[in-house]
């Protein structure tokens, strides 16, 4: 997935890699409206032959004007006729073109807006299918941030551009027809002249692609030094520790480096654009002389080389803009490689999944359970073995690190174990159907989600089928001891939370807690309950209350129950202490007590410490 490490002197070799994406992002737009897609098409190609229409009118025009001014000269009588209808026929083609440019941009509008929105809902929808070891590789990360962040502009720009070379490859060939009546030696030499200038801004464009891919982790770096020196959730600290001329500096190197690399690359790019741009300019003043002697002489008449030396001017300018939409697609290529590396991950197969386990009642057991994360050699959990039965409660000791959240990570399904299994009422948790499974846990995490919505509905998140219940939430609010400070709120549950929206209101680290508690009691029909150090901001007082509460409400279910806090584990049927993920003891608080090891240890120098 990563790309590979930048050869140097690189060369990206296929100089048709600009268009590497443009078959797919046709695709795209055609799959989001097939009529808009085909309406671009036809305007794109009718905009491609206006140009040579009117160059044709043009030679008309001037034909019959001197053809008139000889009839004059002949017979003494005025002939307007031919000529102004030829001038009106120009006018007209004048305002189709009009027309037509009005048109391009309205459908260009109007498919960027379904577009947009497509993708997005495309990246959002992928994203749901993605396992949090995914979101938890950086790389891919910076994918979906990035695909997200341009997926209204990107894939029309690049269709947009595809097509305005199109256009101009159709106005280039119907130059070409008419140009072919002067001499086909003419047109083999301009399109000789102008091939070199073609393939050296292709070549440039597809190295400006590469060179772009491979800085993409310095470009990371520099977007998260951003992040830090401008955010306002960052800033305190960055200032308050003096930080920011440090950050600044790594900002500034890294910009240099990446600015080195750029600049040779502009400055090759311009130089070879110029060079080769003097070809072309030579060929093409070489053939308008030739024309214009032609003329002179009396091969071709004064209407053909109007039309001729007007044609150039236009075969010059379609040029001109091809250059332009090719150096601009490798940065719609960048996107698009990207957006579909994103939606191409590999994602697992969607089991069907049973809906109830053979053992009812049998509850959750862990069976020589080990893991170790992607990419980490240490393994965070070795060889657990538990066996929770409904009604009870079991308590995860351990210093920081011992693999208390990763061993409720794995039962919740968000990571497998690498060894061993994990069962269900007697089913592997891998042959749970999701929904069934999901319906039955509820967890709060340590950085459980501050949800920018109203209290409400940051209570009713807990149950989705709720979500909205009113009731629902006062009562699962008094079970979290949220009530008292829910209603000096402004206004009650419907009061705004968090900062990111107009009137919103921010809690304090305790006030936050206790929402994520009611949205764990509102989870009323899951019958596992888990509480990841959900109370470590809490004041004593409140821990305990809400333990007592927690432990009458769980009676018939199975709670696990982290916490640093001795005086609420010691009250689980069961506590488990971790240290470099394994279980080093299990017992009740008696028990551990009586067995003076890590527990004993542990609780005394807390007790002491409150004493
Ligand atoms: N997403 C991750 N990727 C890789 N390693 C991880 C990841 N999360 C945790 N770890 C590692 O796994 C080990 C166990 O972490 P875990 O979060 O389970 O500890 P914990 O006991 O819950 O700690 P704490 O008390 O600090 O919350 C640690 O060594 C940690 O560095």
């Amino acid at each position: 997935m990563k790309p590979a490490a930048p050869p140097k002197n690189t060369i990206d070799k296929n100089m048709l890699g600009v268009f590497r994406y443009s078959k797919r992002a046709i695709t795209l737009v055609w799959q989001t409206s097939p009529r808009l897609t085909l309406g671009l098409a036809l305007l794109t190609l009718i905009a491609g032959v206006l140009p040579a229409l009117m160059a044709y009118v043009g030679q008309l025009i001037v034909d019959s004007v001197v053809a008139a001014m000889e009839h004059y000269e002949q017979t003494q009588t005025l002939q307007y006729f031919p000529a102004l209808l030829f001038v009106l026929l120009e006018g007209a083609l004048v305002l189709l073109t009009s027309a037509n440019q009005r048109g391009l941009v309205a459908l260009q509008s109007v498919l960027r807006l379904s577009l947009g929105q497509r993708v997005n809902m495309m990246i959002m929808e992928k994203a749901q299918q993605l396992t949090l070891a995914d979101f938890e590789d950086s790389e891919f990360y910076d994918k979906l941030v990035r695909a997200r962040r341009e997926a209204s502009s990107r894939p029309l720009a690049l269709v947009t551009k595809t097509f305005t070379l199109l256009q101009n490859g159709v106005s280039l060939a119907s130059f070409a027809v008419l140009l072919w009546q002067f001499s086909p030696w003419a047109l083999t030499l301009l399109i000789l002249g102008a091939l070199p200038a073609f393939f050296a801004e292709a070549k440039f464009s597809g190295d400006a692609f590469m060179l772009a891919r491979w800085r993409s982790p310095e470009v990371r770096q520099q977007n998260y030094l951003e992040t830090l020196l401008a955010r306002e959730d960052h800033i305190k600290e960055v200032r308050l520790y003096q930080l920011s001329n440090r950050f600044l500096g790594r900002y500034r190197d890294i910009f240099e480096k990446l600015f080195r690399e750029n600049k040779q690359l502009i400055l090759r790019r311009e130089f070879w654009g110029f060079v080769l741009g003097i070809l072309s300019t030579a060929v093409f003043y070489g053939a308008y002389g030739w024309i214009v002697t032609s003329t002179v002489v009396g091969a071709i008449t004064l209407g053909q080389m109007t039309m001729y030396l007007l044609l150039f001017k236009q075969g010059q300018g379609a040029v001109a803009s091809s250059l332009t939409s090719i150096s601009g697609m490798y940065e719609d290529n960048l996107y698009l490689s990207n957006l579909y590396e994103y939606l191409e991950q590999p994602t697992a197969a969607n089991i069907e999944g049973l809906r109830n386990g053979p053992c009812p009642g049998d509850g959750i057991r862990f069976e020589n359970v080990s893991f170790s994360y992607p990419e980490s050699d240490i393994p965070a959990l070795t060889d657990i073995t538990l066996h929770i039965k409904p009604g009870n409660s079991l308590a995860i000791v351990g210093e920081n690190g011992s693999g208390k959240t990763t061993l409720i990570k794995l039962l919740t399904r968000l990571y497998q174990p690498s060894k061993g299994r994990i069962l269900l009422d007697g089913l592997d948790l891998t042959e749970w159907q999701e929904q069934a499974l999901l319906s039955r846990i509820g967890v709060i995490f340590q950085d459980f989600v501050r949800y920018q919505f109203i209290v409400g509905e940051n209570i009713g998140a807990g149950d989705n089928d709720r979500f909205d219940d009113q009731q629902g939430w006062a009562t699962a609010a008094e079970l979290g001891k949220a009530t008292d400070f829910i209603s000096d709120l402004n206004q009650g549950y419907q009061t705004q939370l968090g900062k990111w929206f107009r009137g919103g209101q921010e809690l304090s680290g305790g006030q936050w807690q206790k929402i994520a508690l009611a949205r764990a009691f509102m989870r009323e029909k899951a019958d596992i309950l888990v509480l990841d150090e959900p109370t470590a901001a809490m004041d004593a007082g409140a821990e305990a209350e809400i333990f007592a509460h927690f432990q009458e409400h769980t009676a018939s279910k199975m709670a696990i129950l982290i916490s640093h806090r001795f005086s609420t584990v010691r009250l689980a049927n069961e506590i488990i202490v971790m240290e470099h993920g394994k279980i080093i003891e299990r017992g009740t608080h008696r028990q551990l007590l009586e067995m003076d090891g890590r527990y004993a240890y542990l609780f005394t120098l807390q007790a002491k410490g409150y004493q």
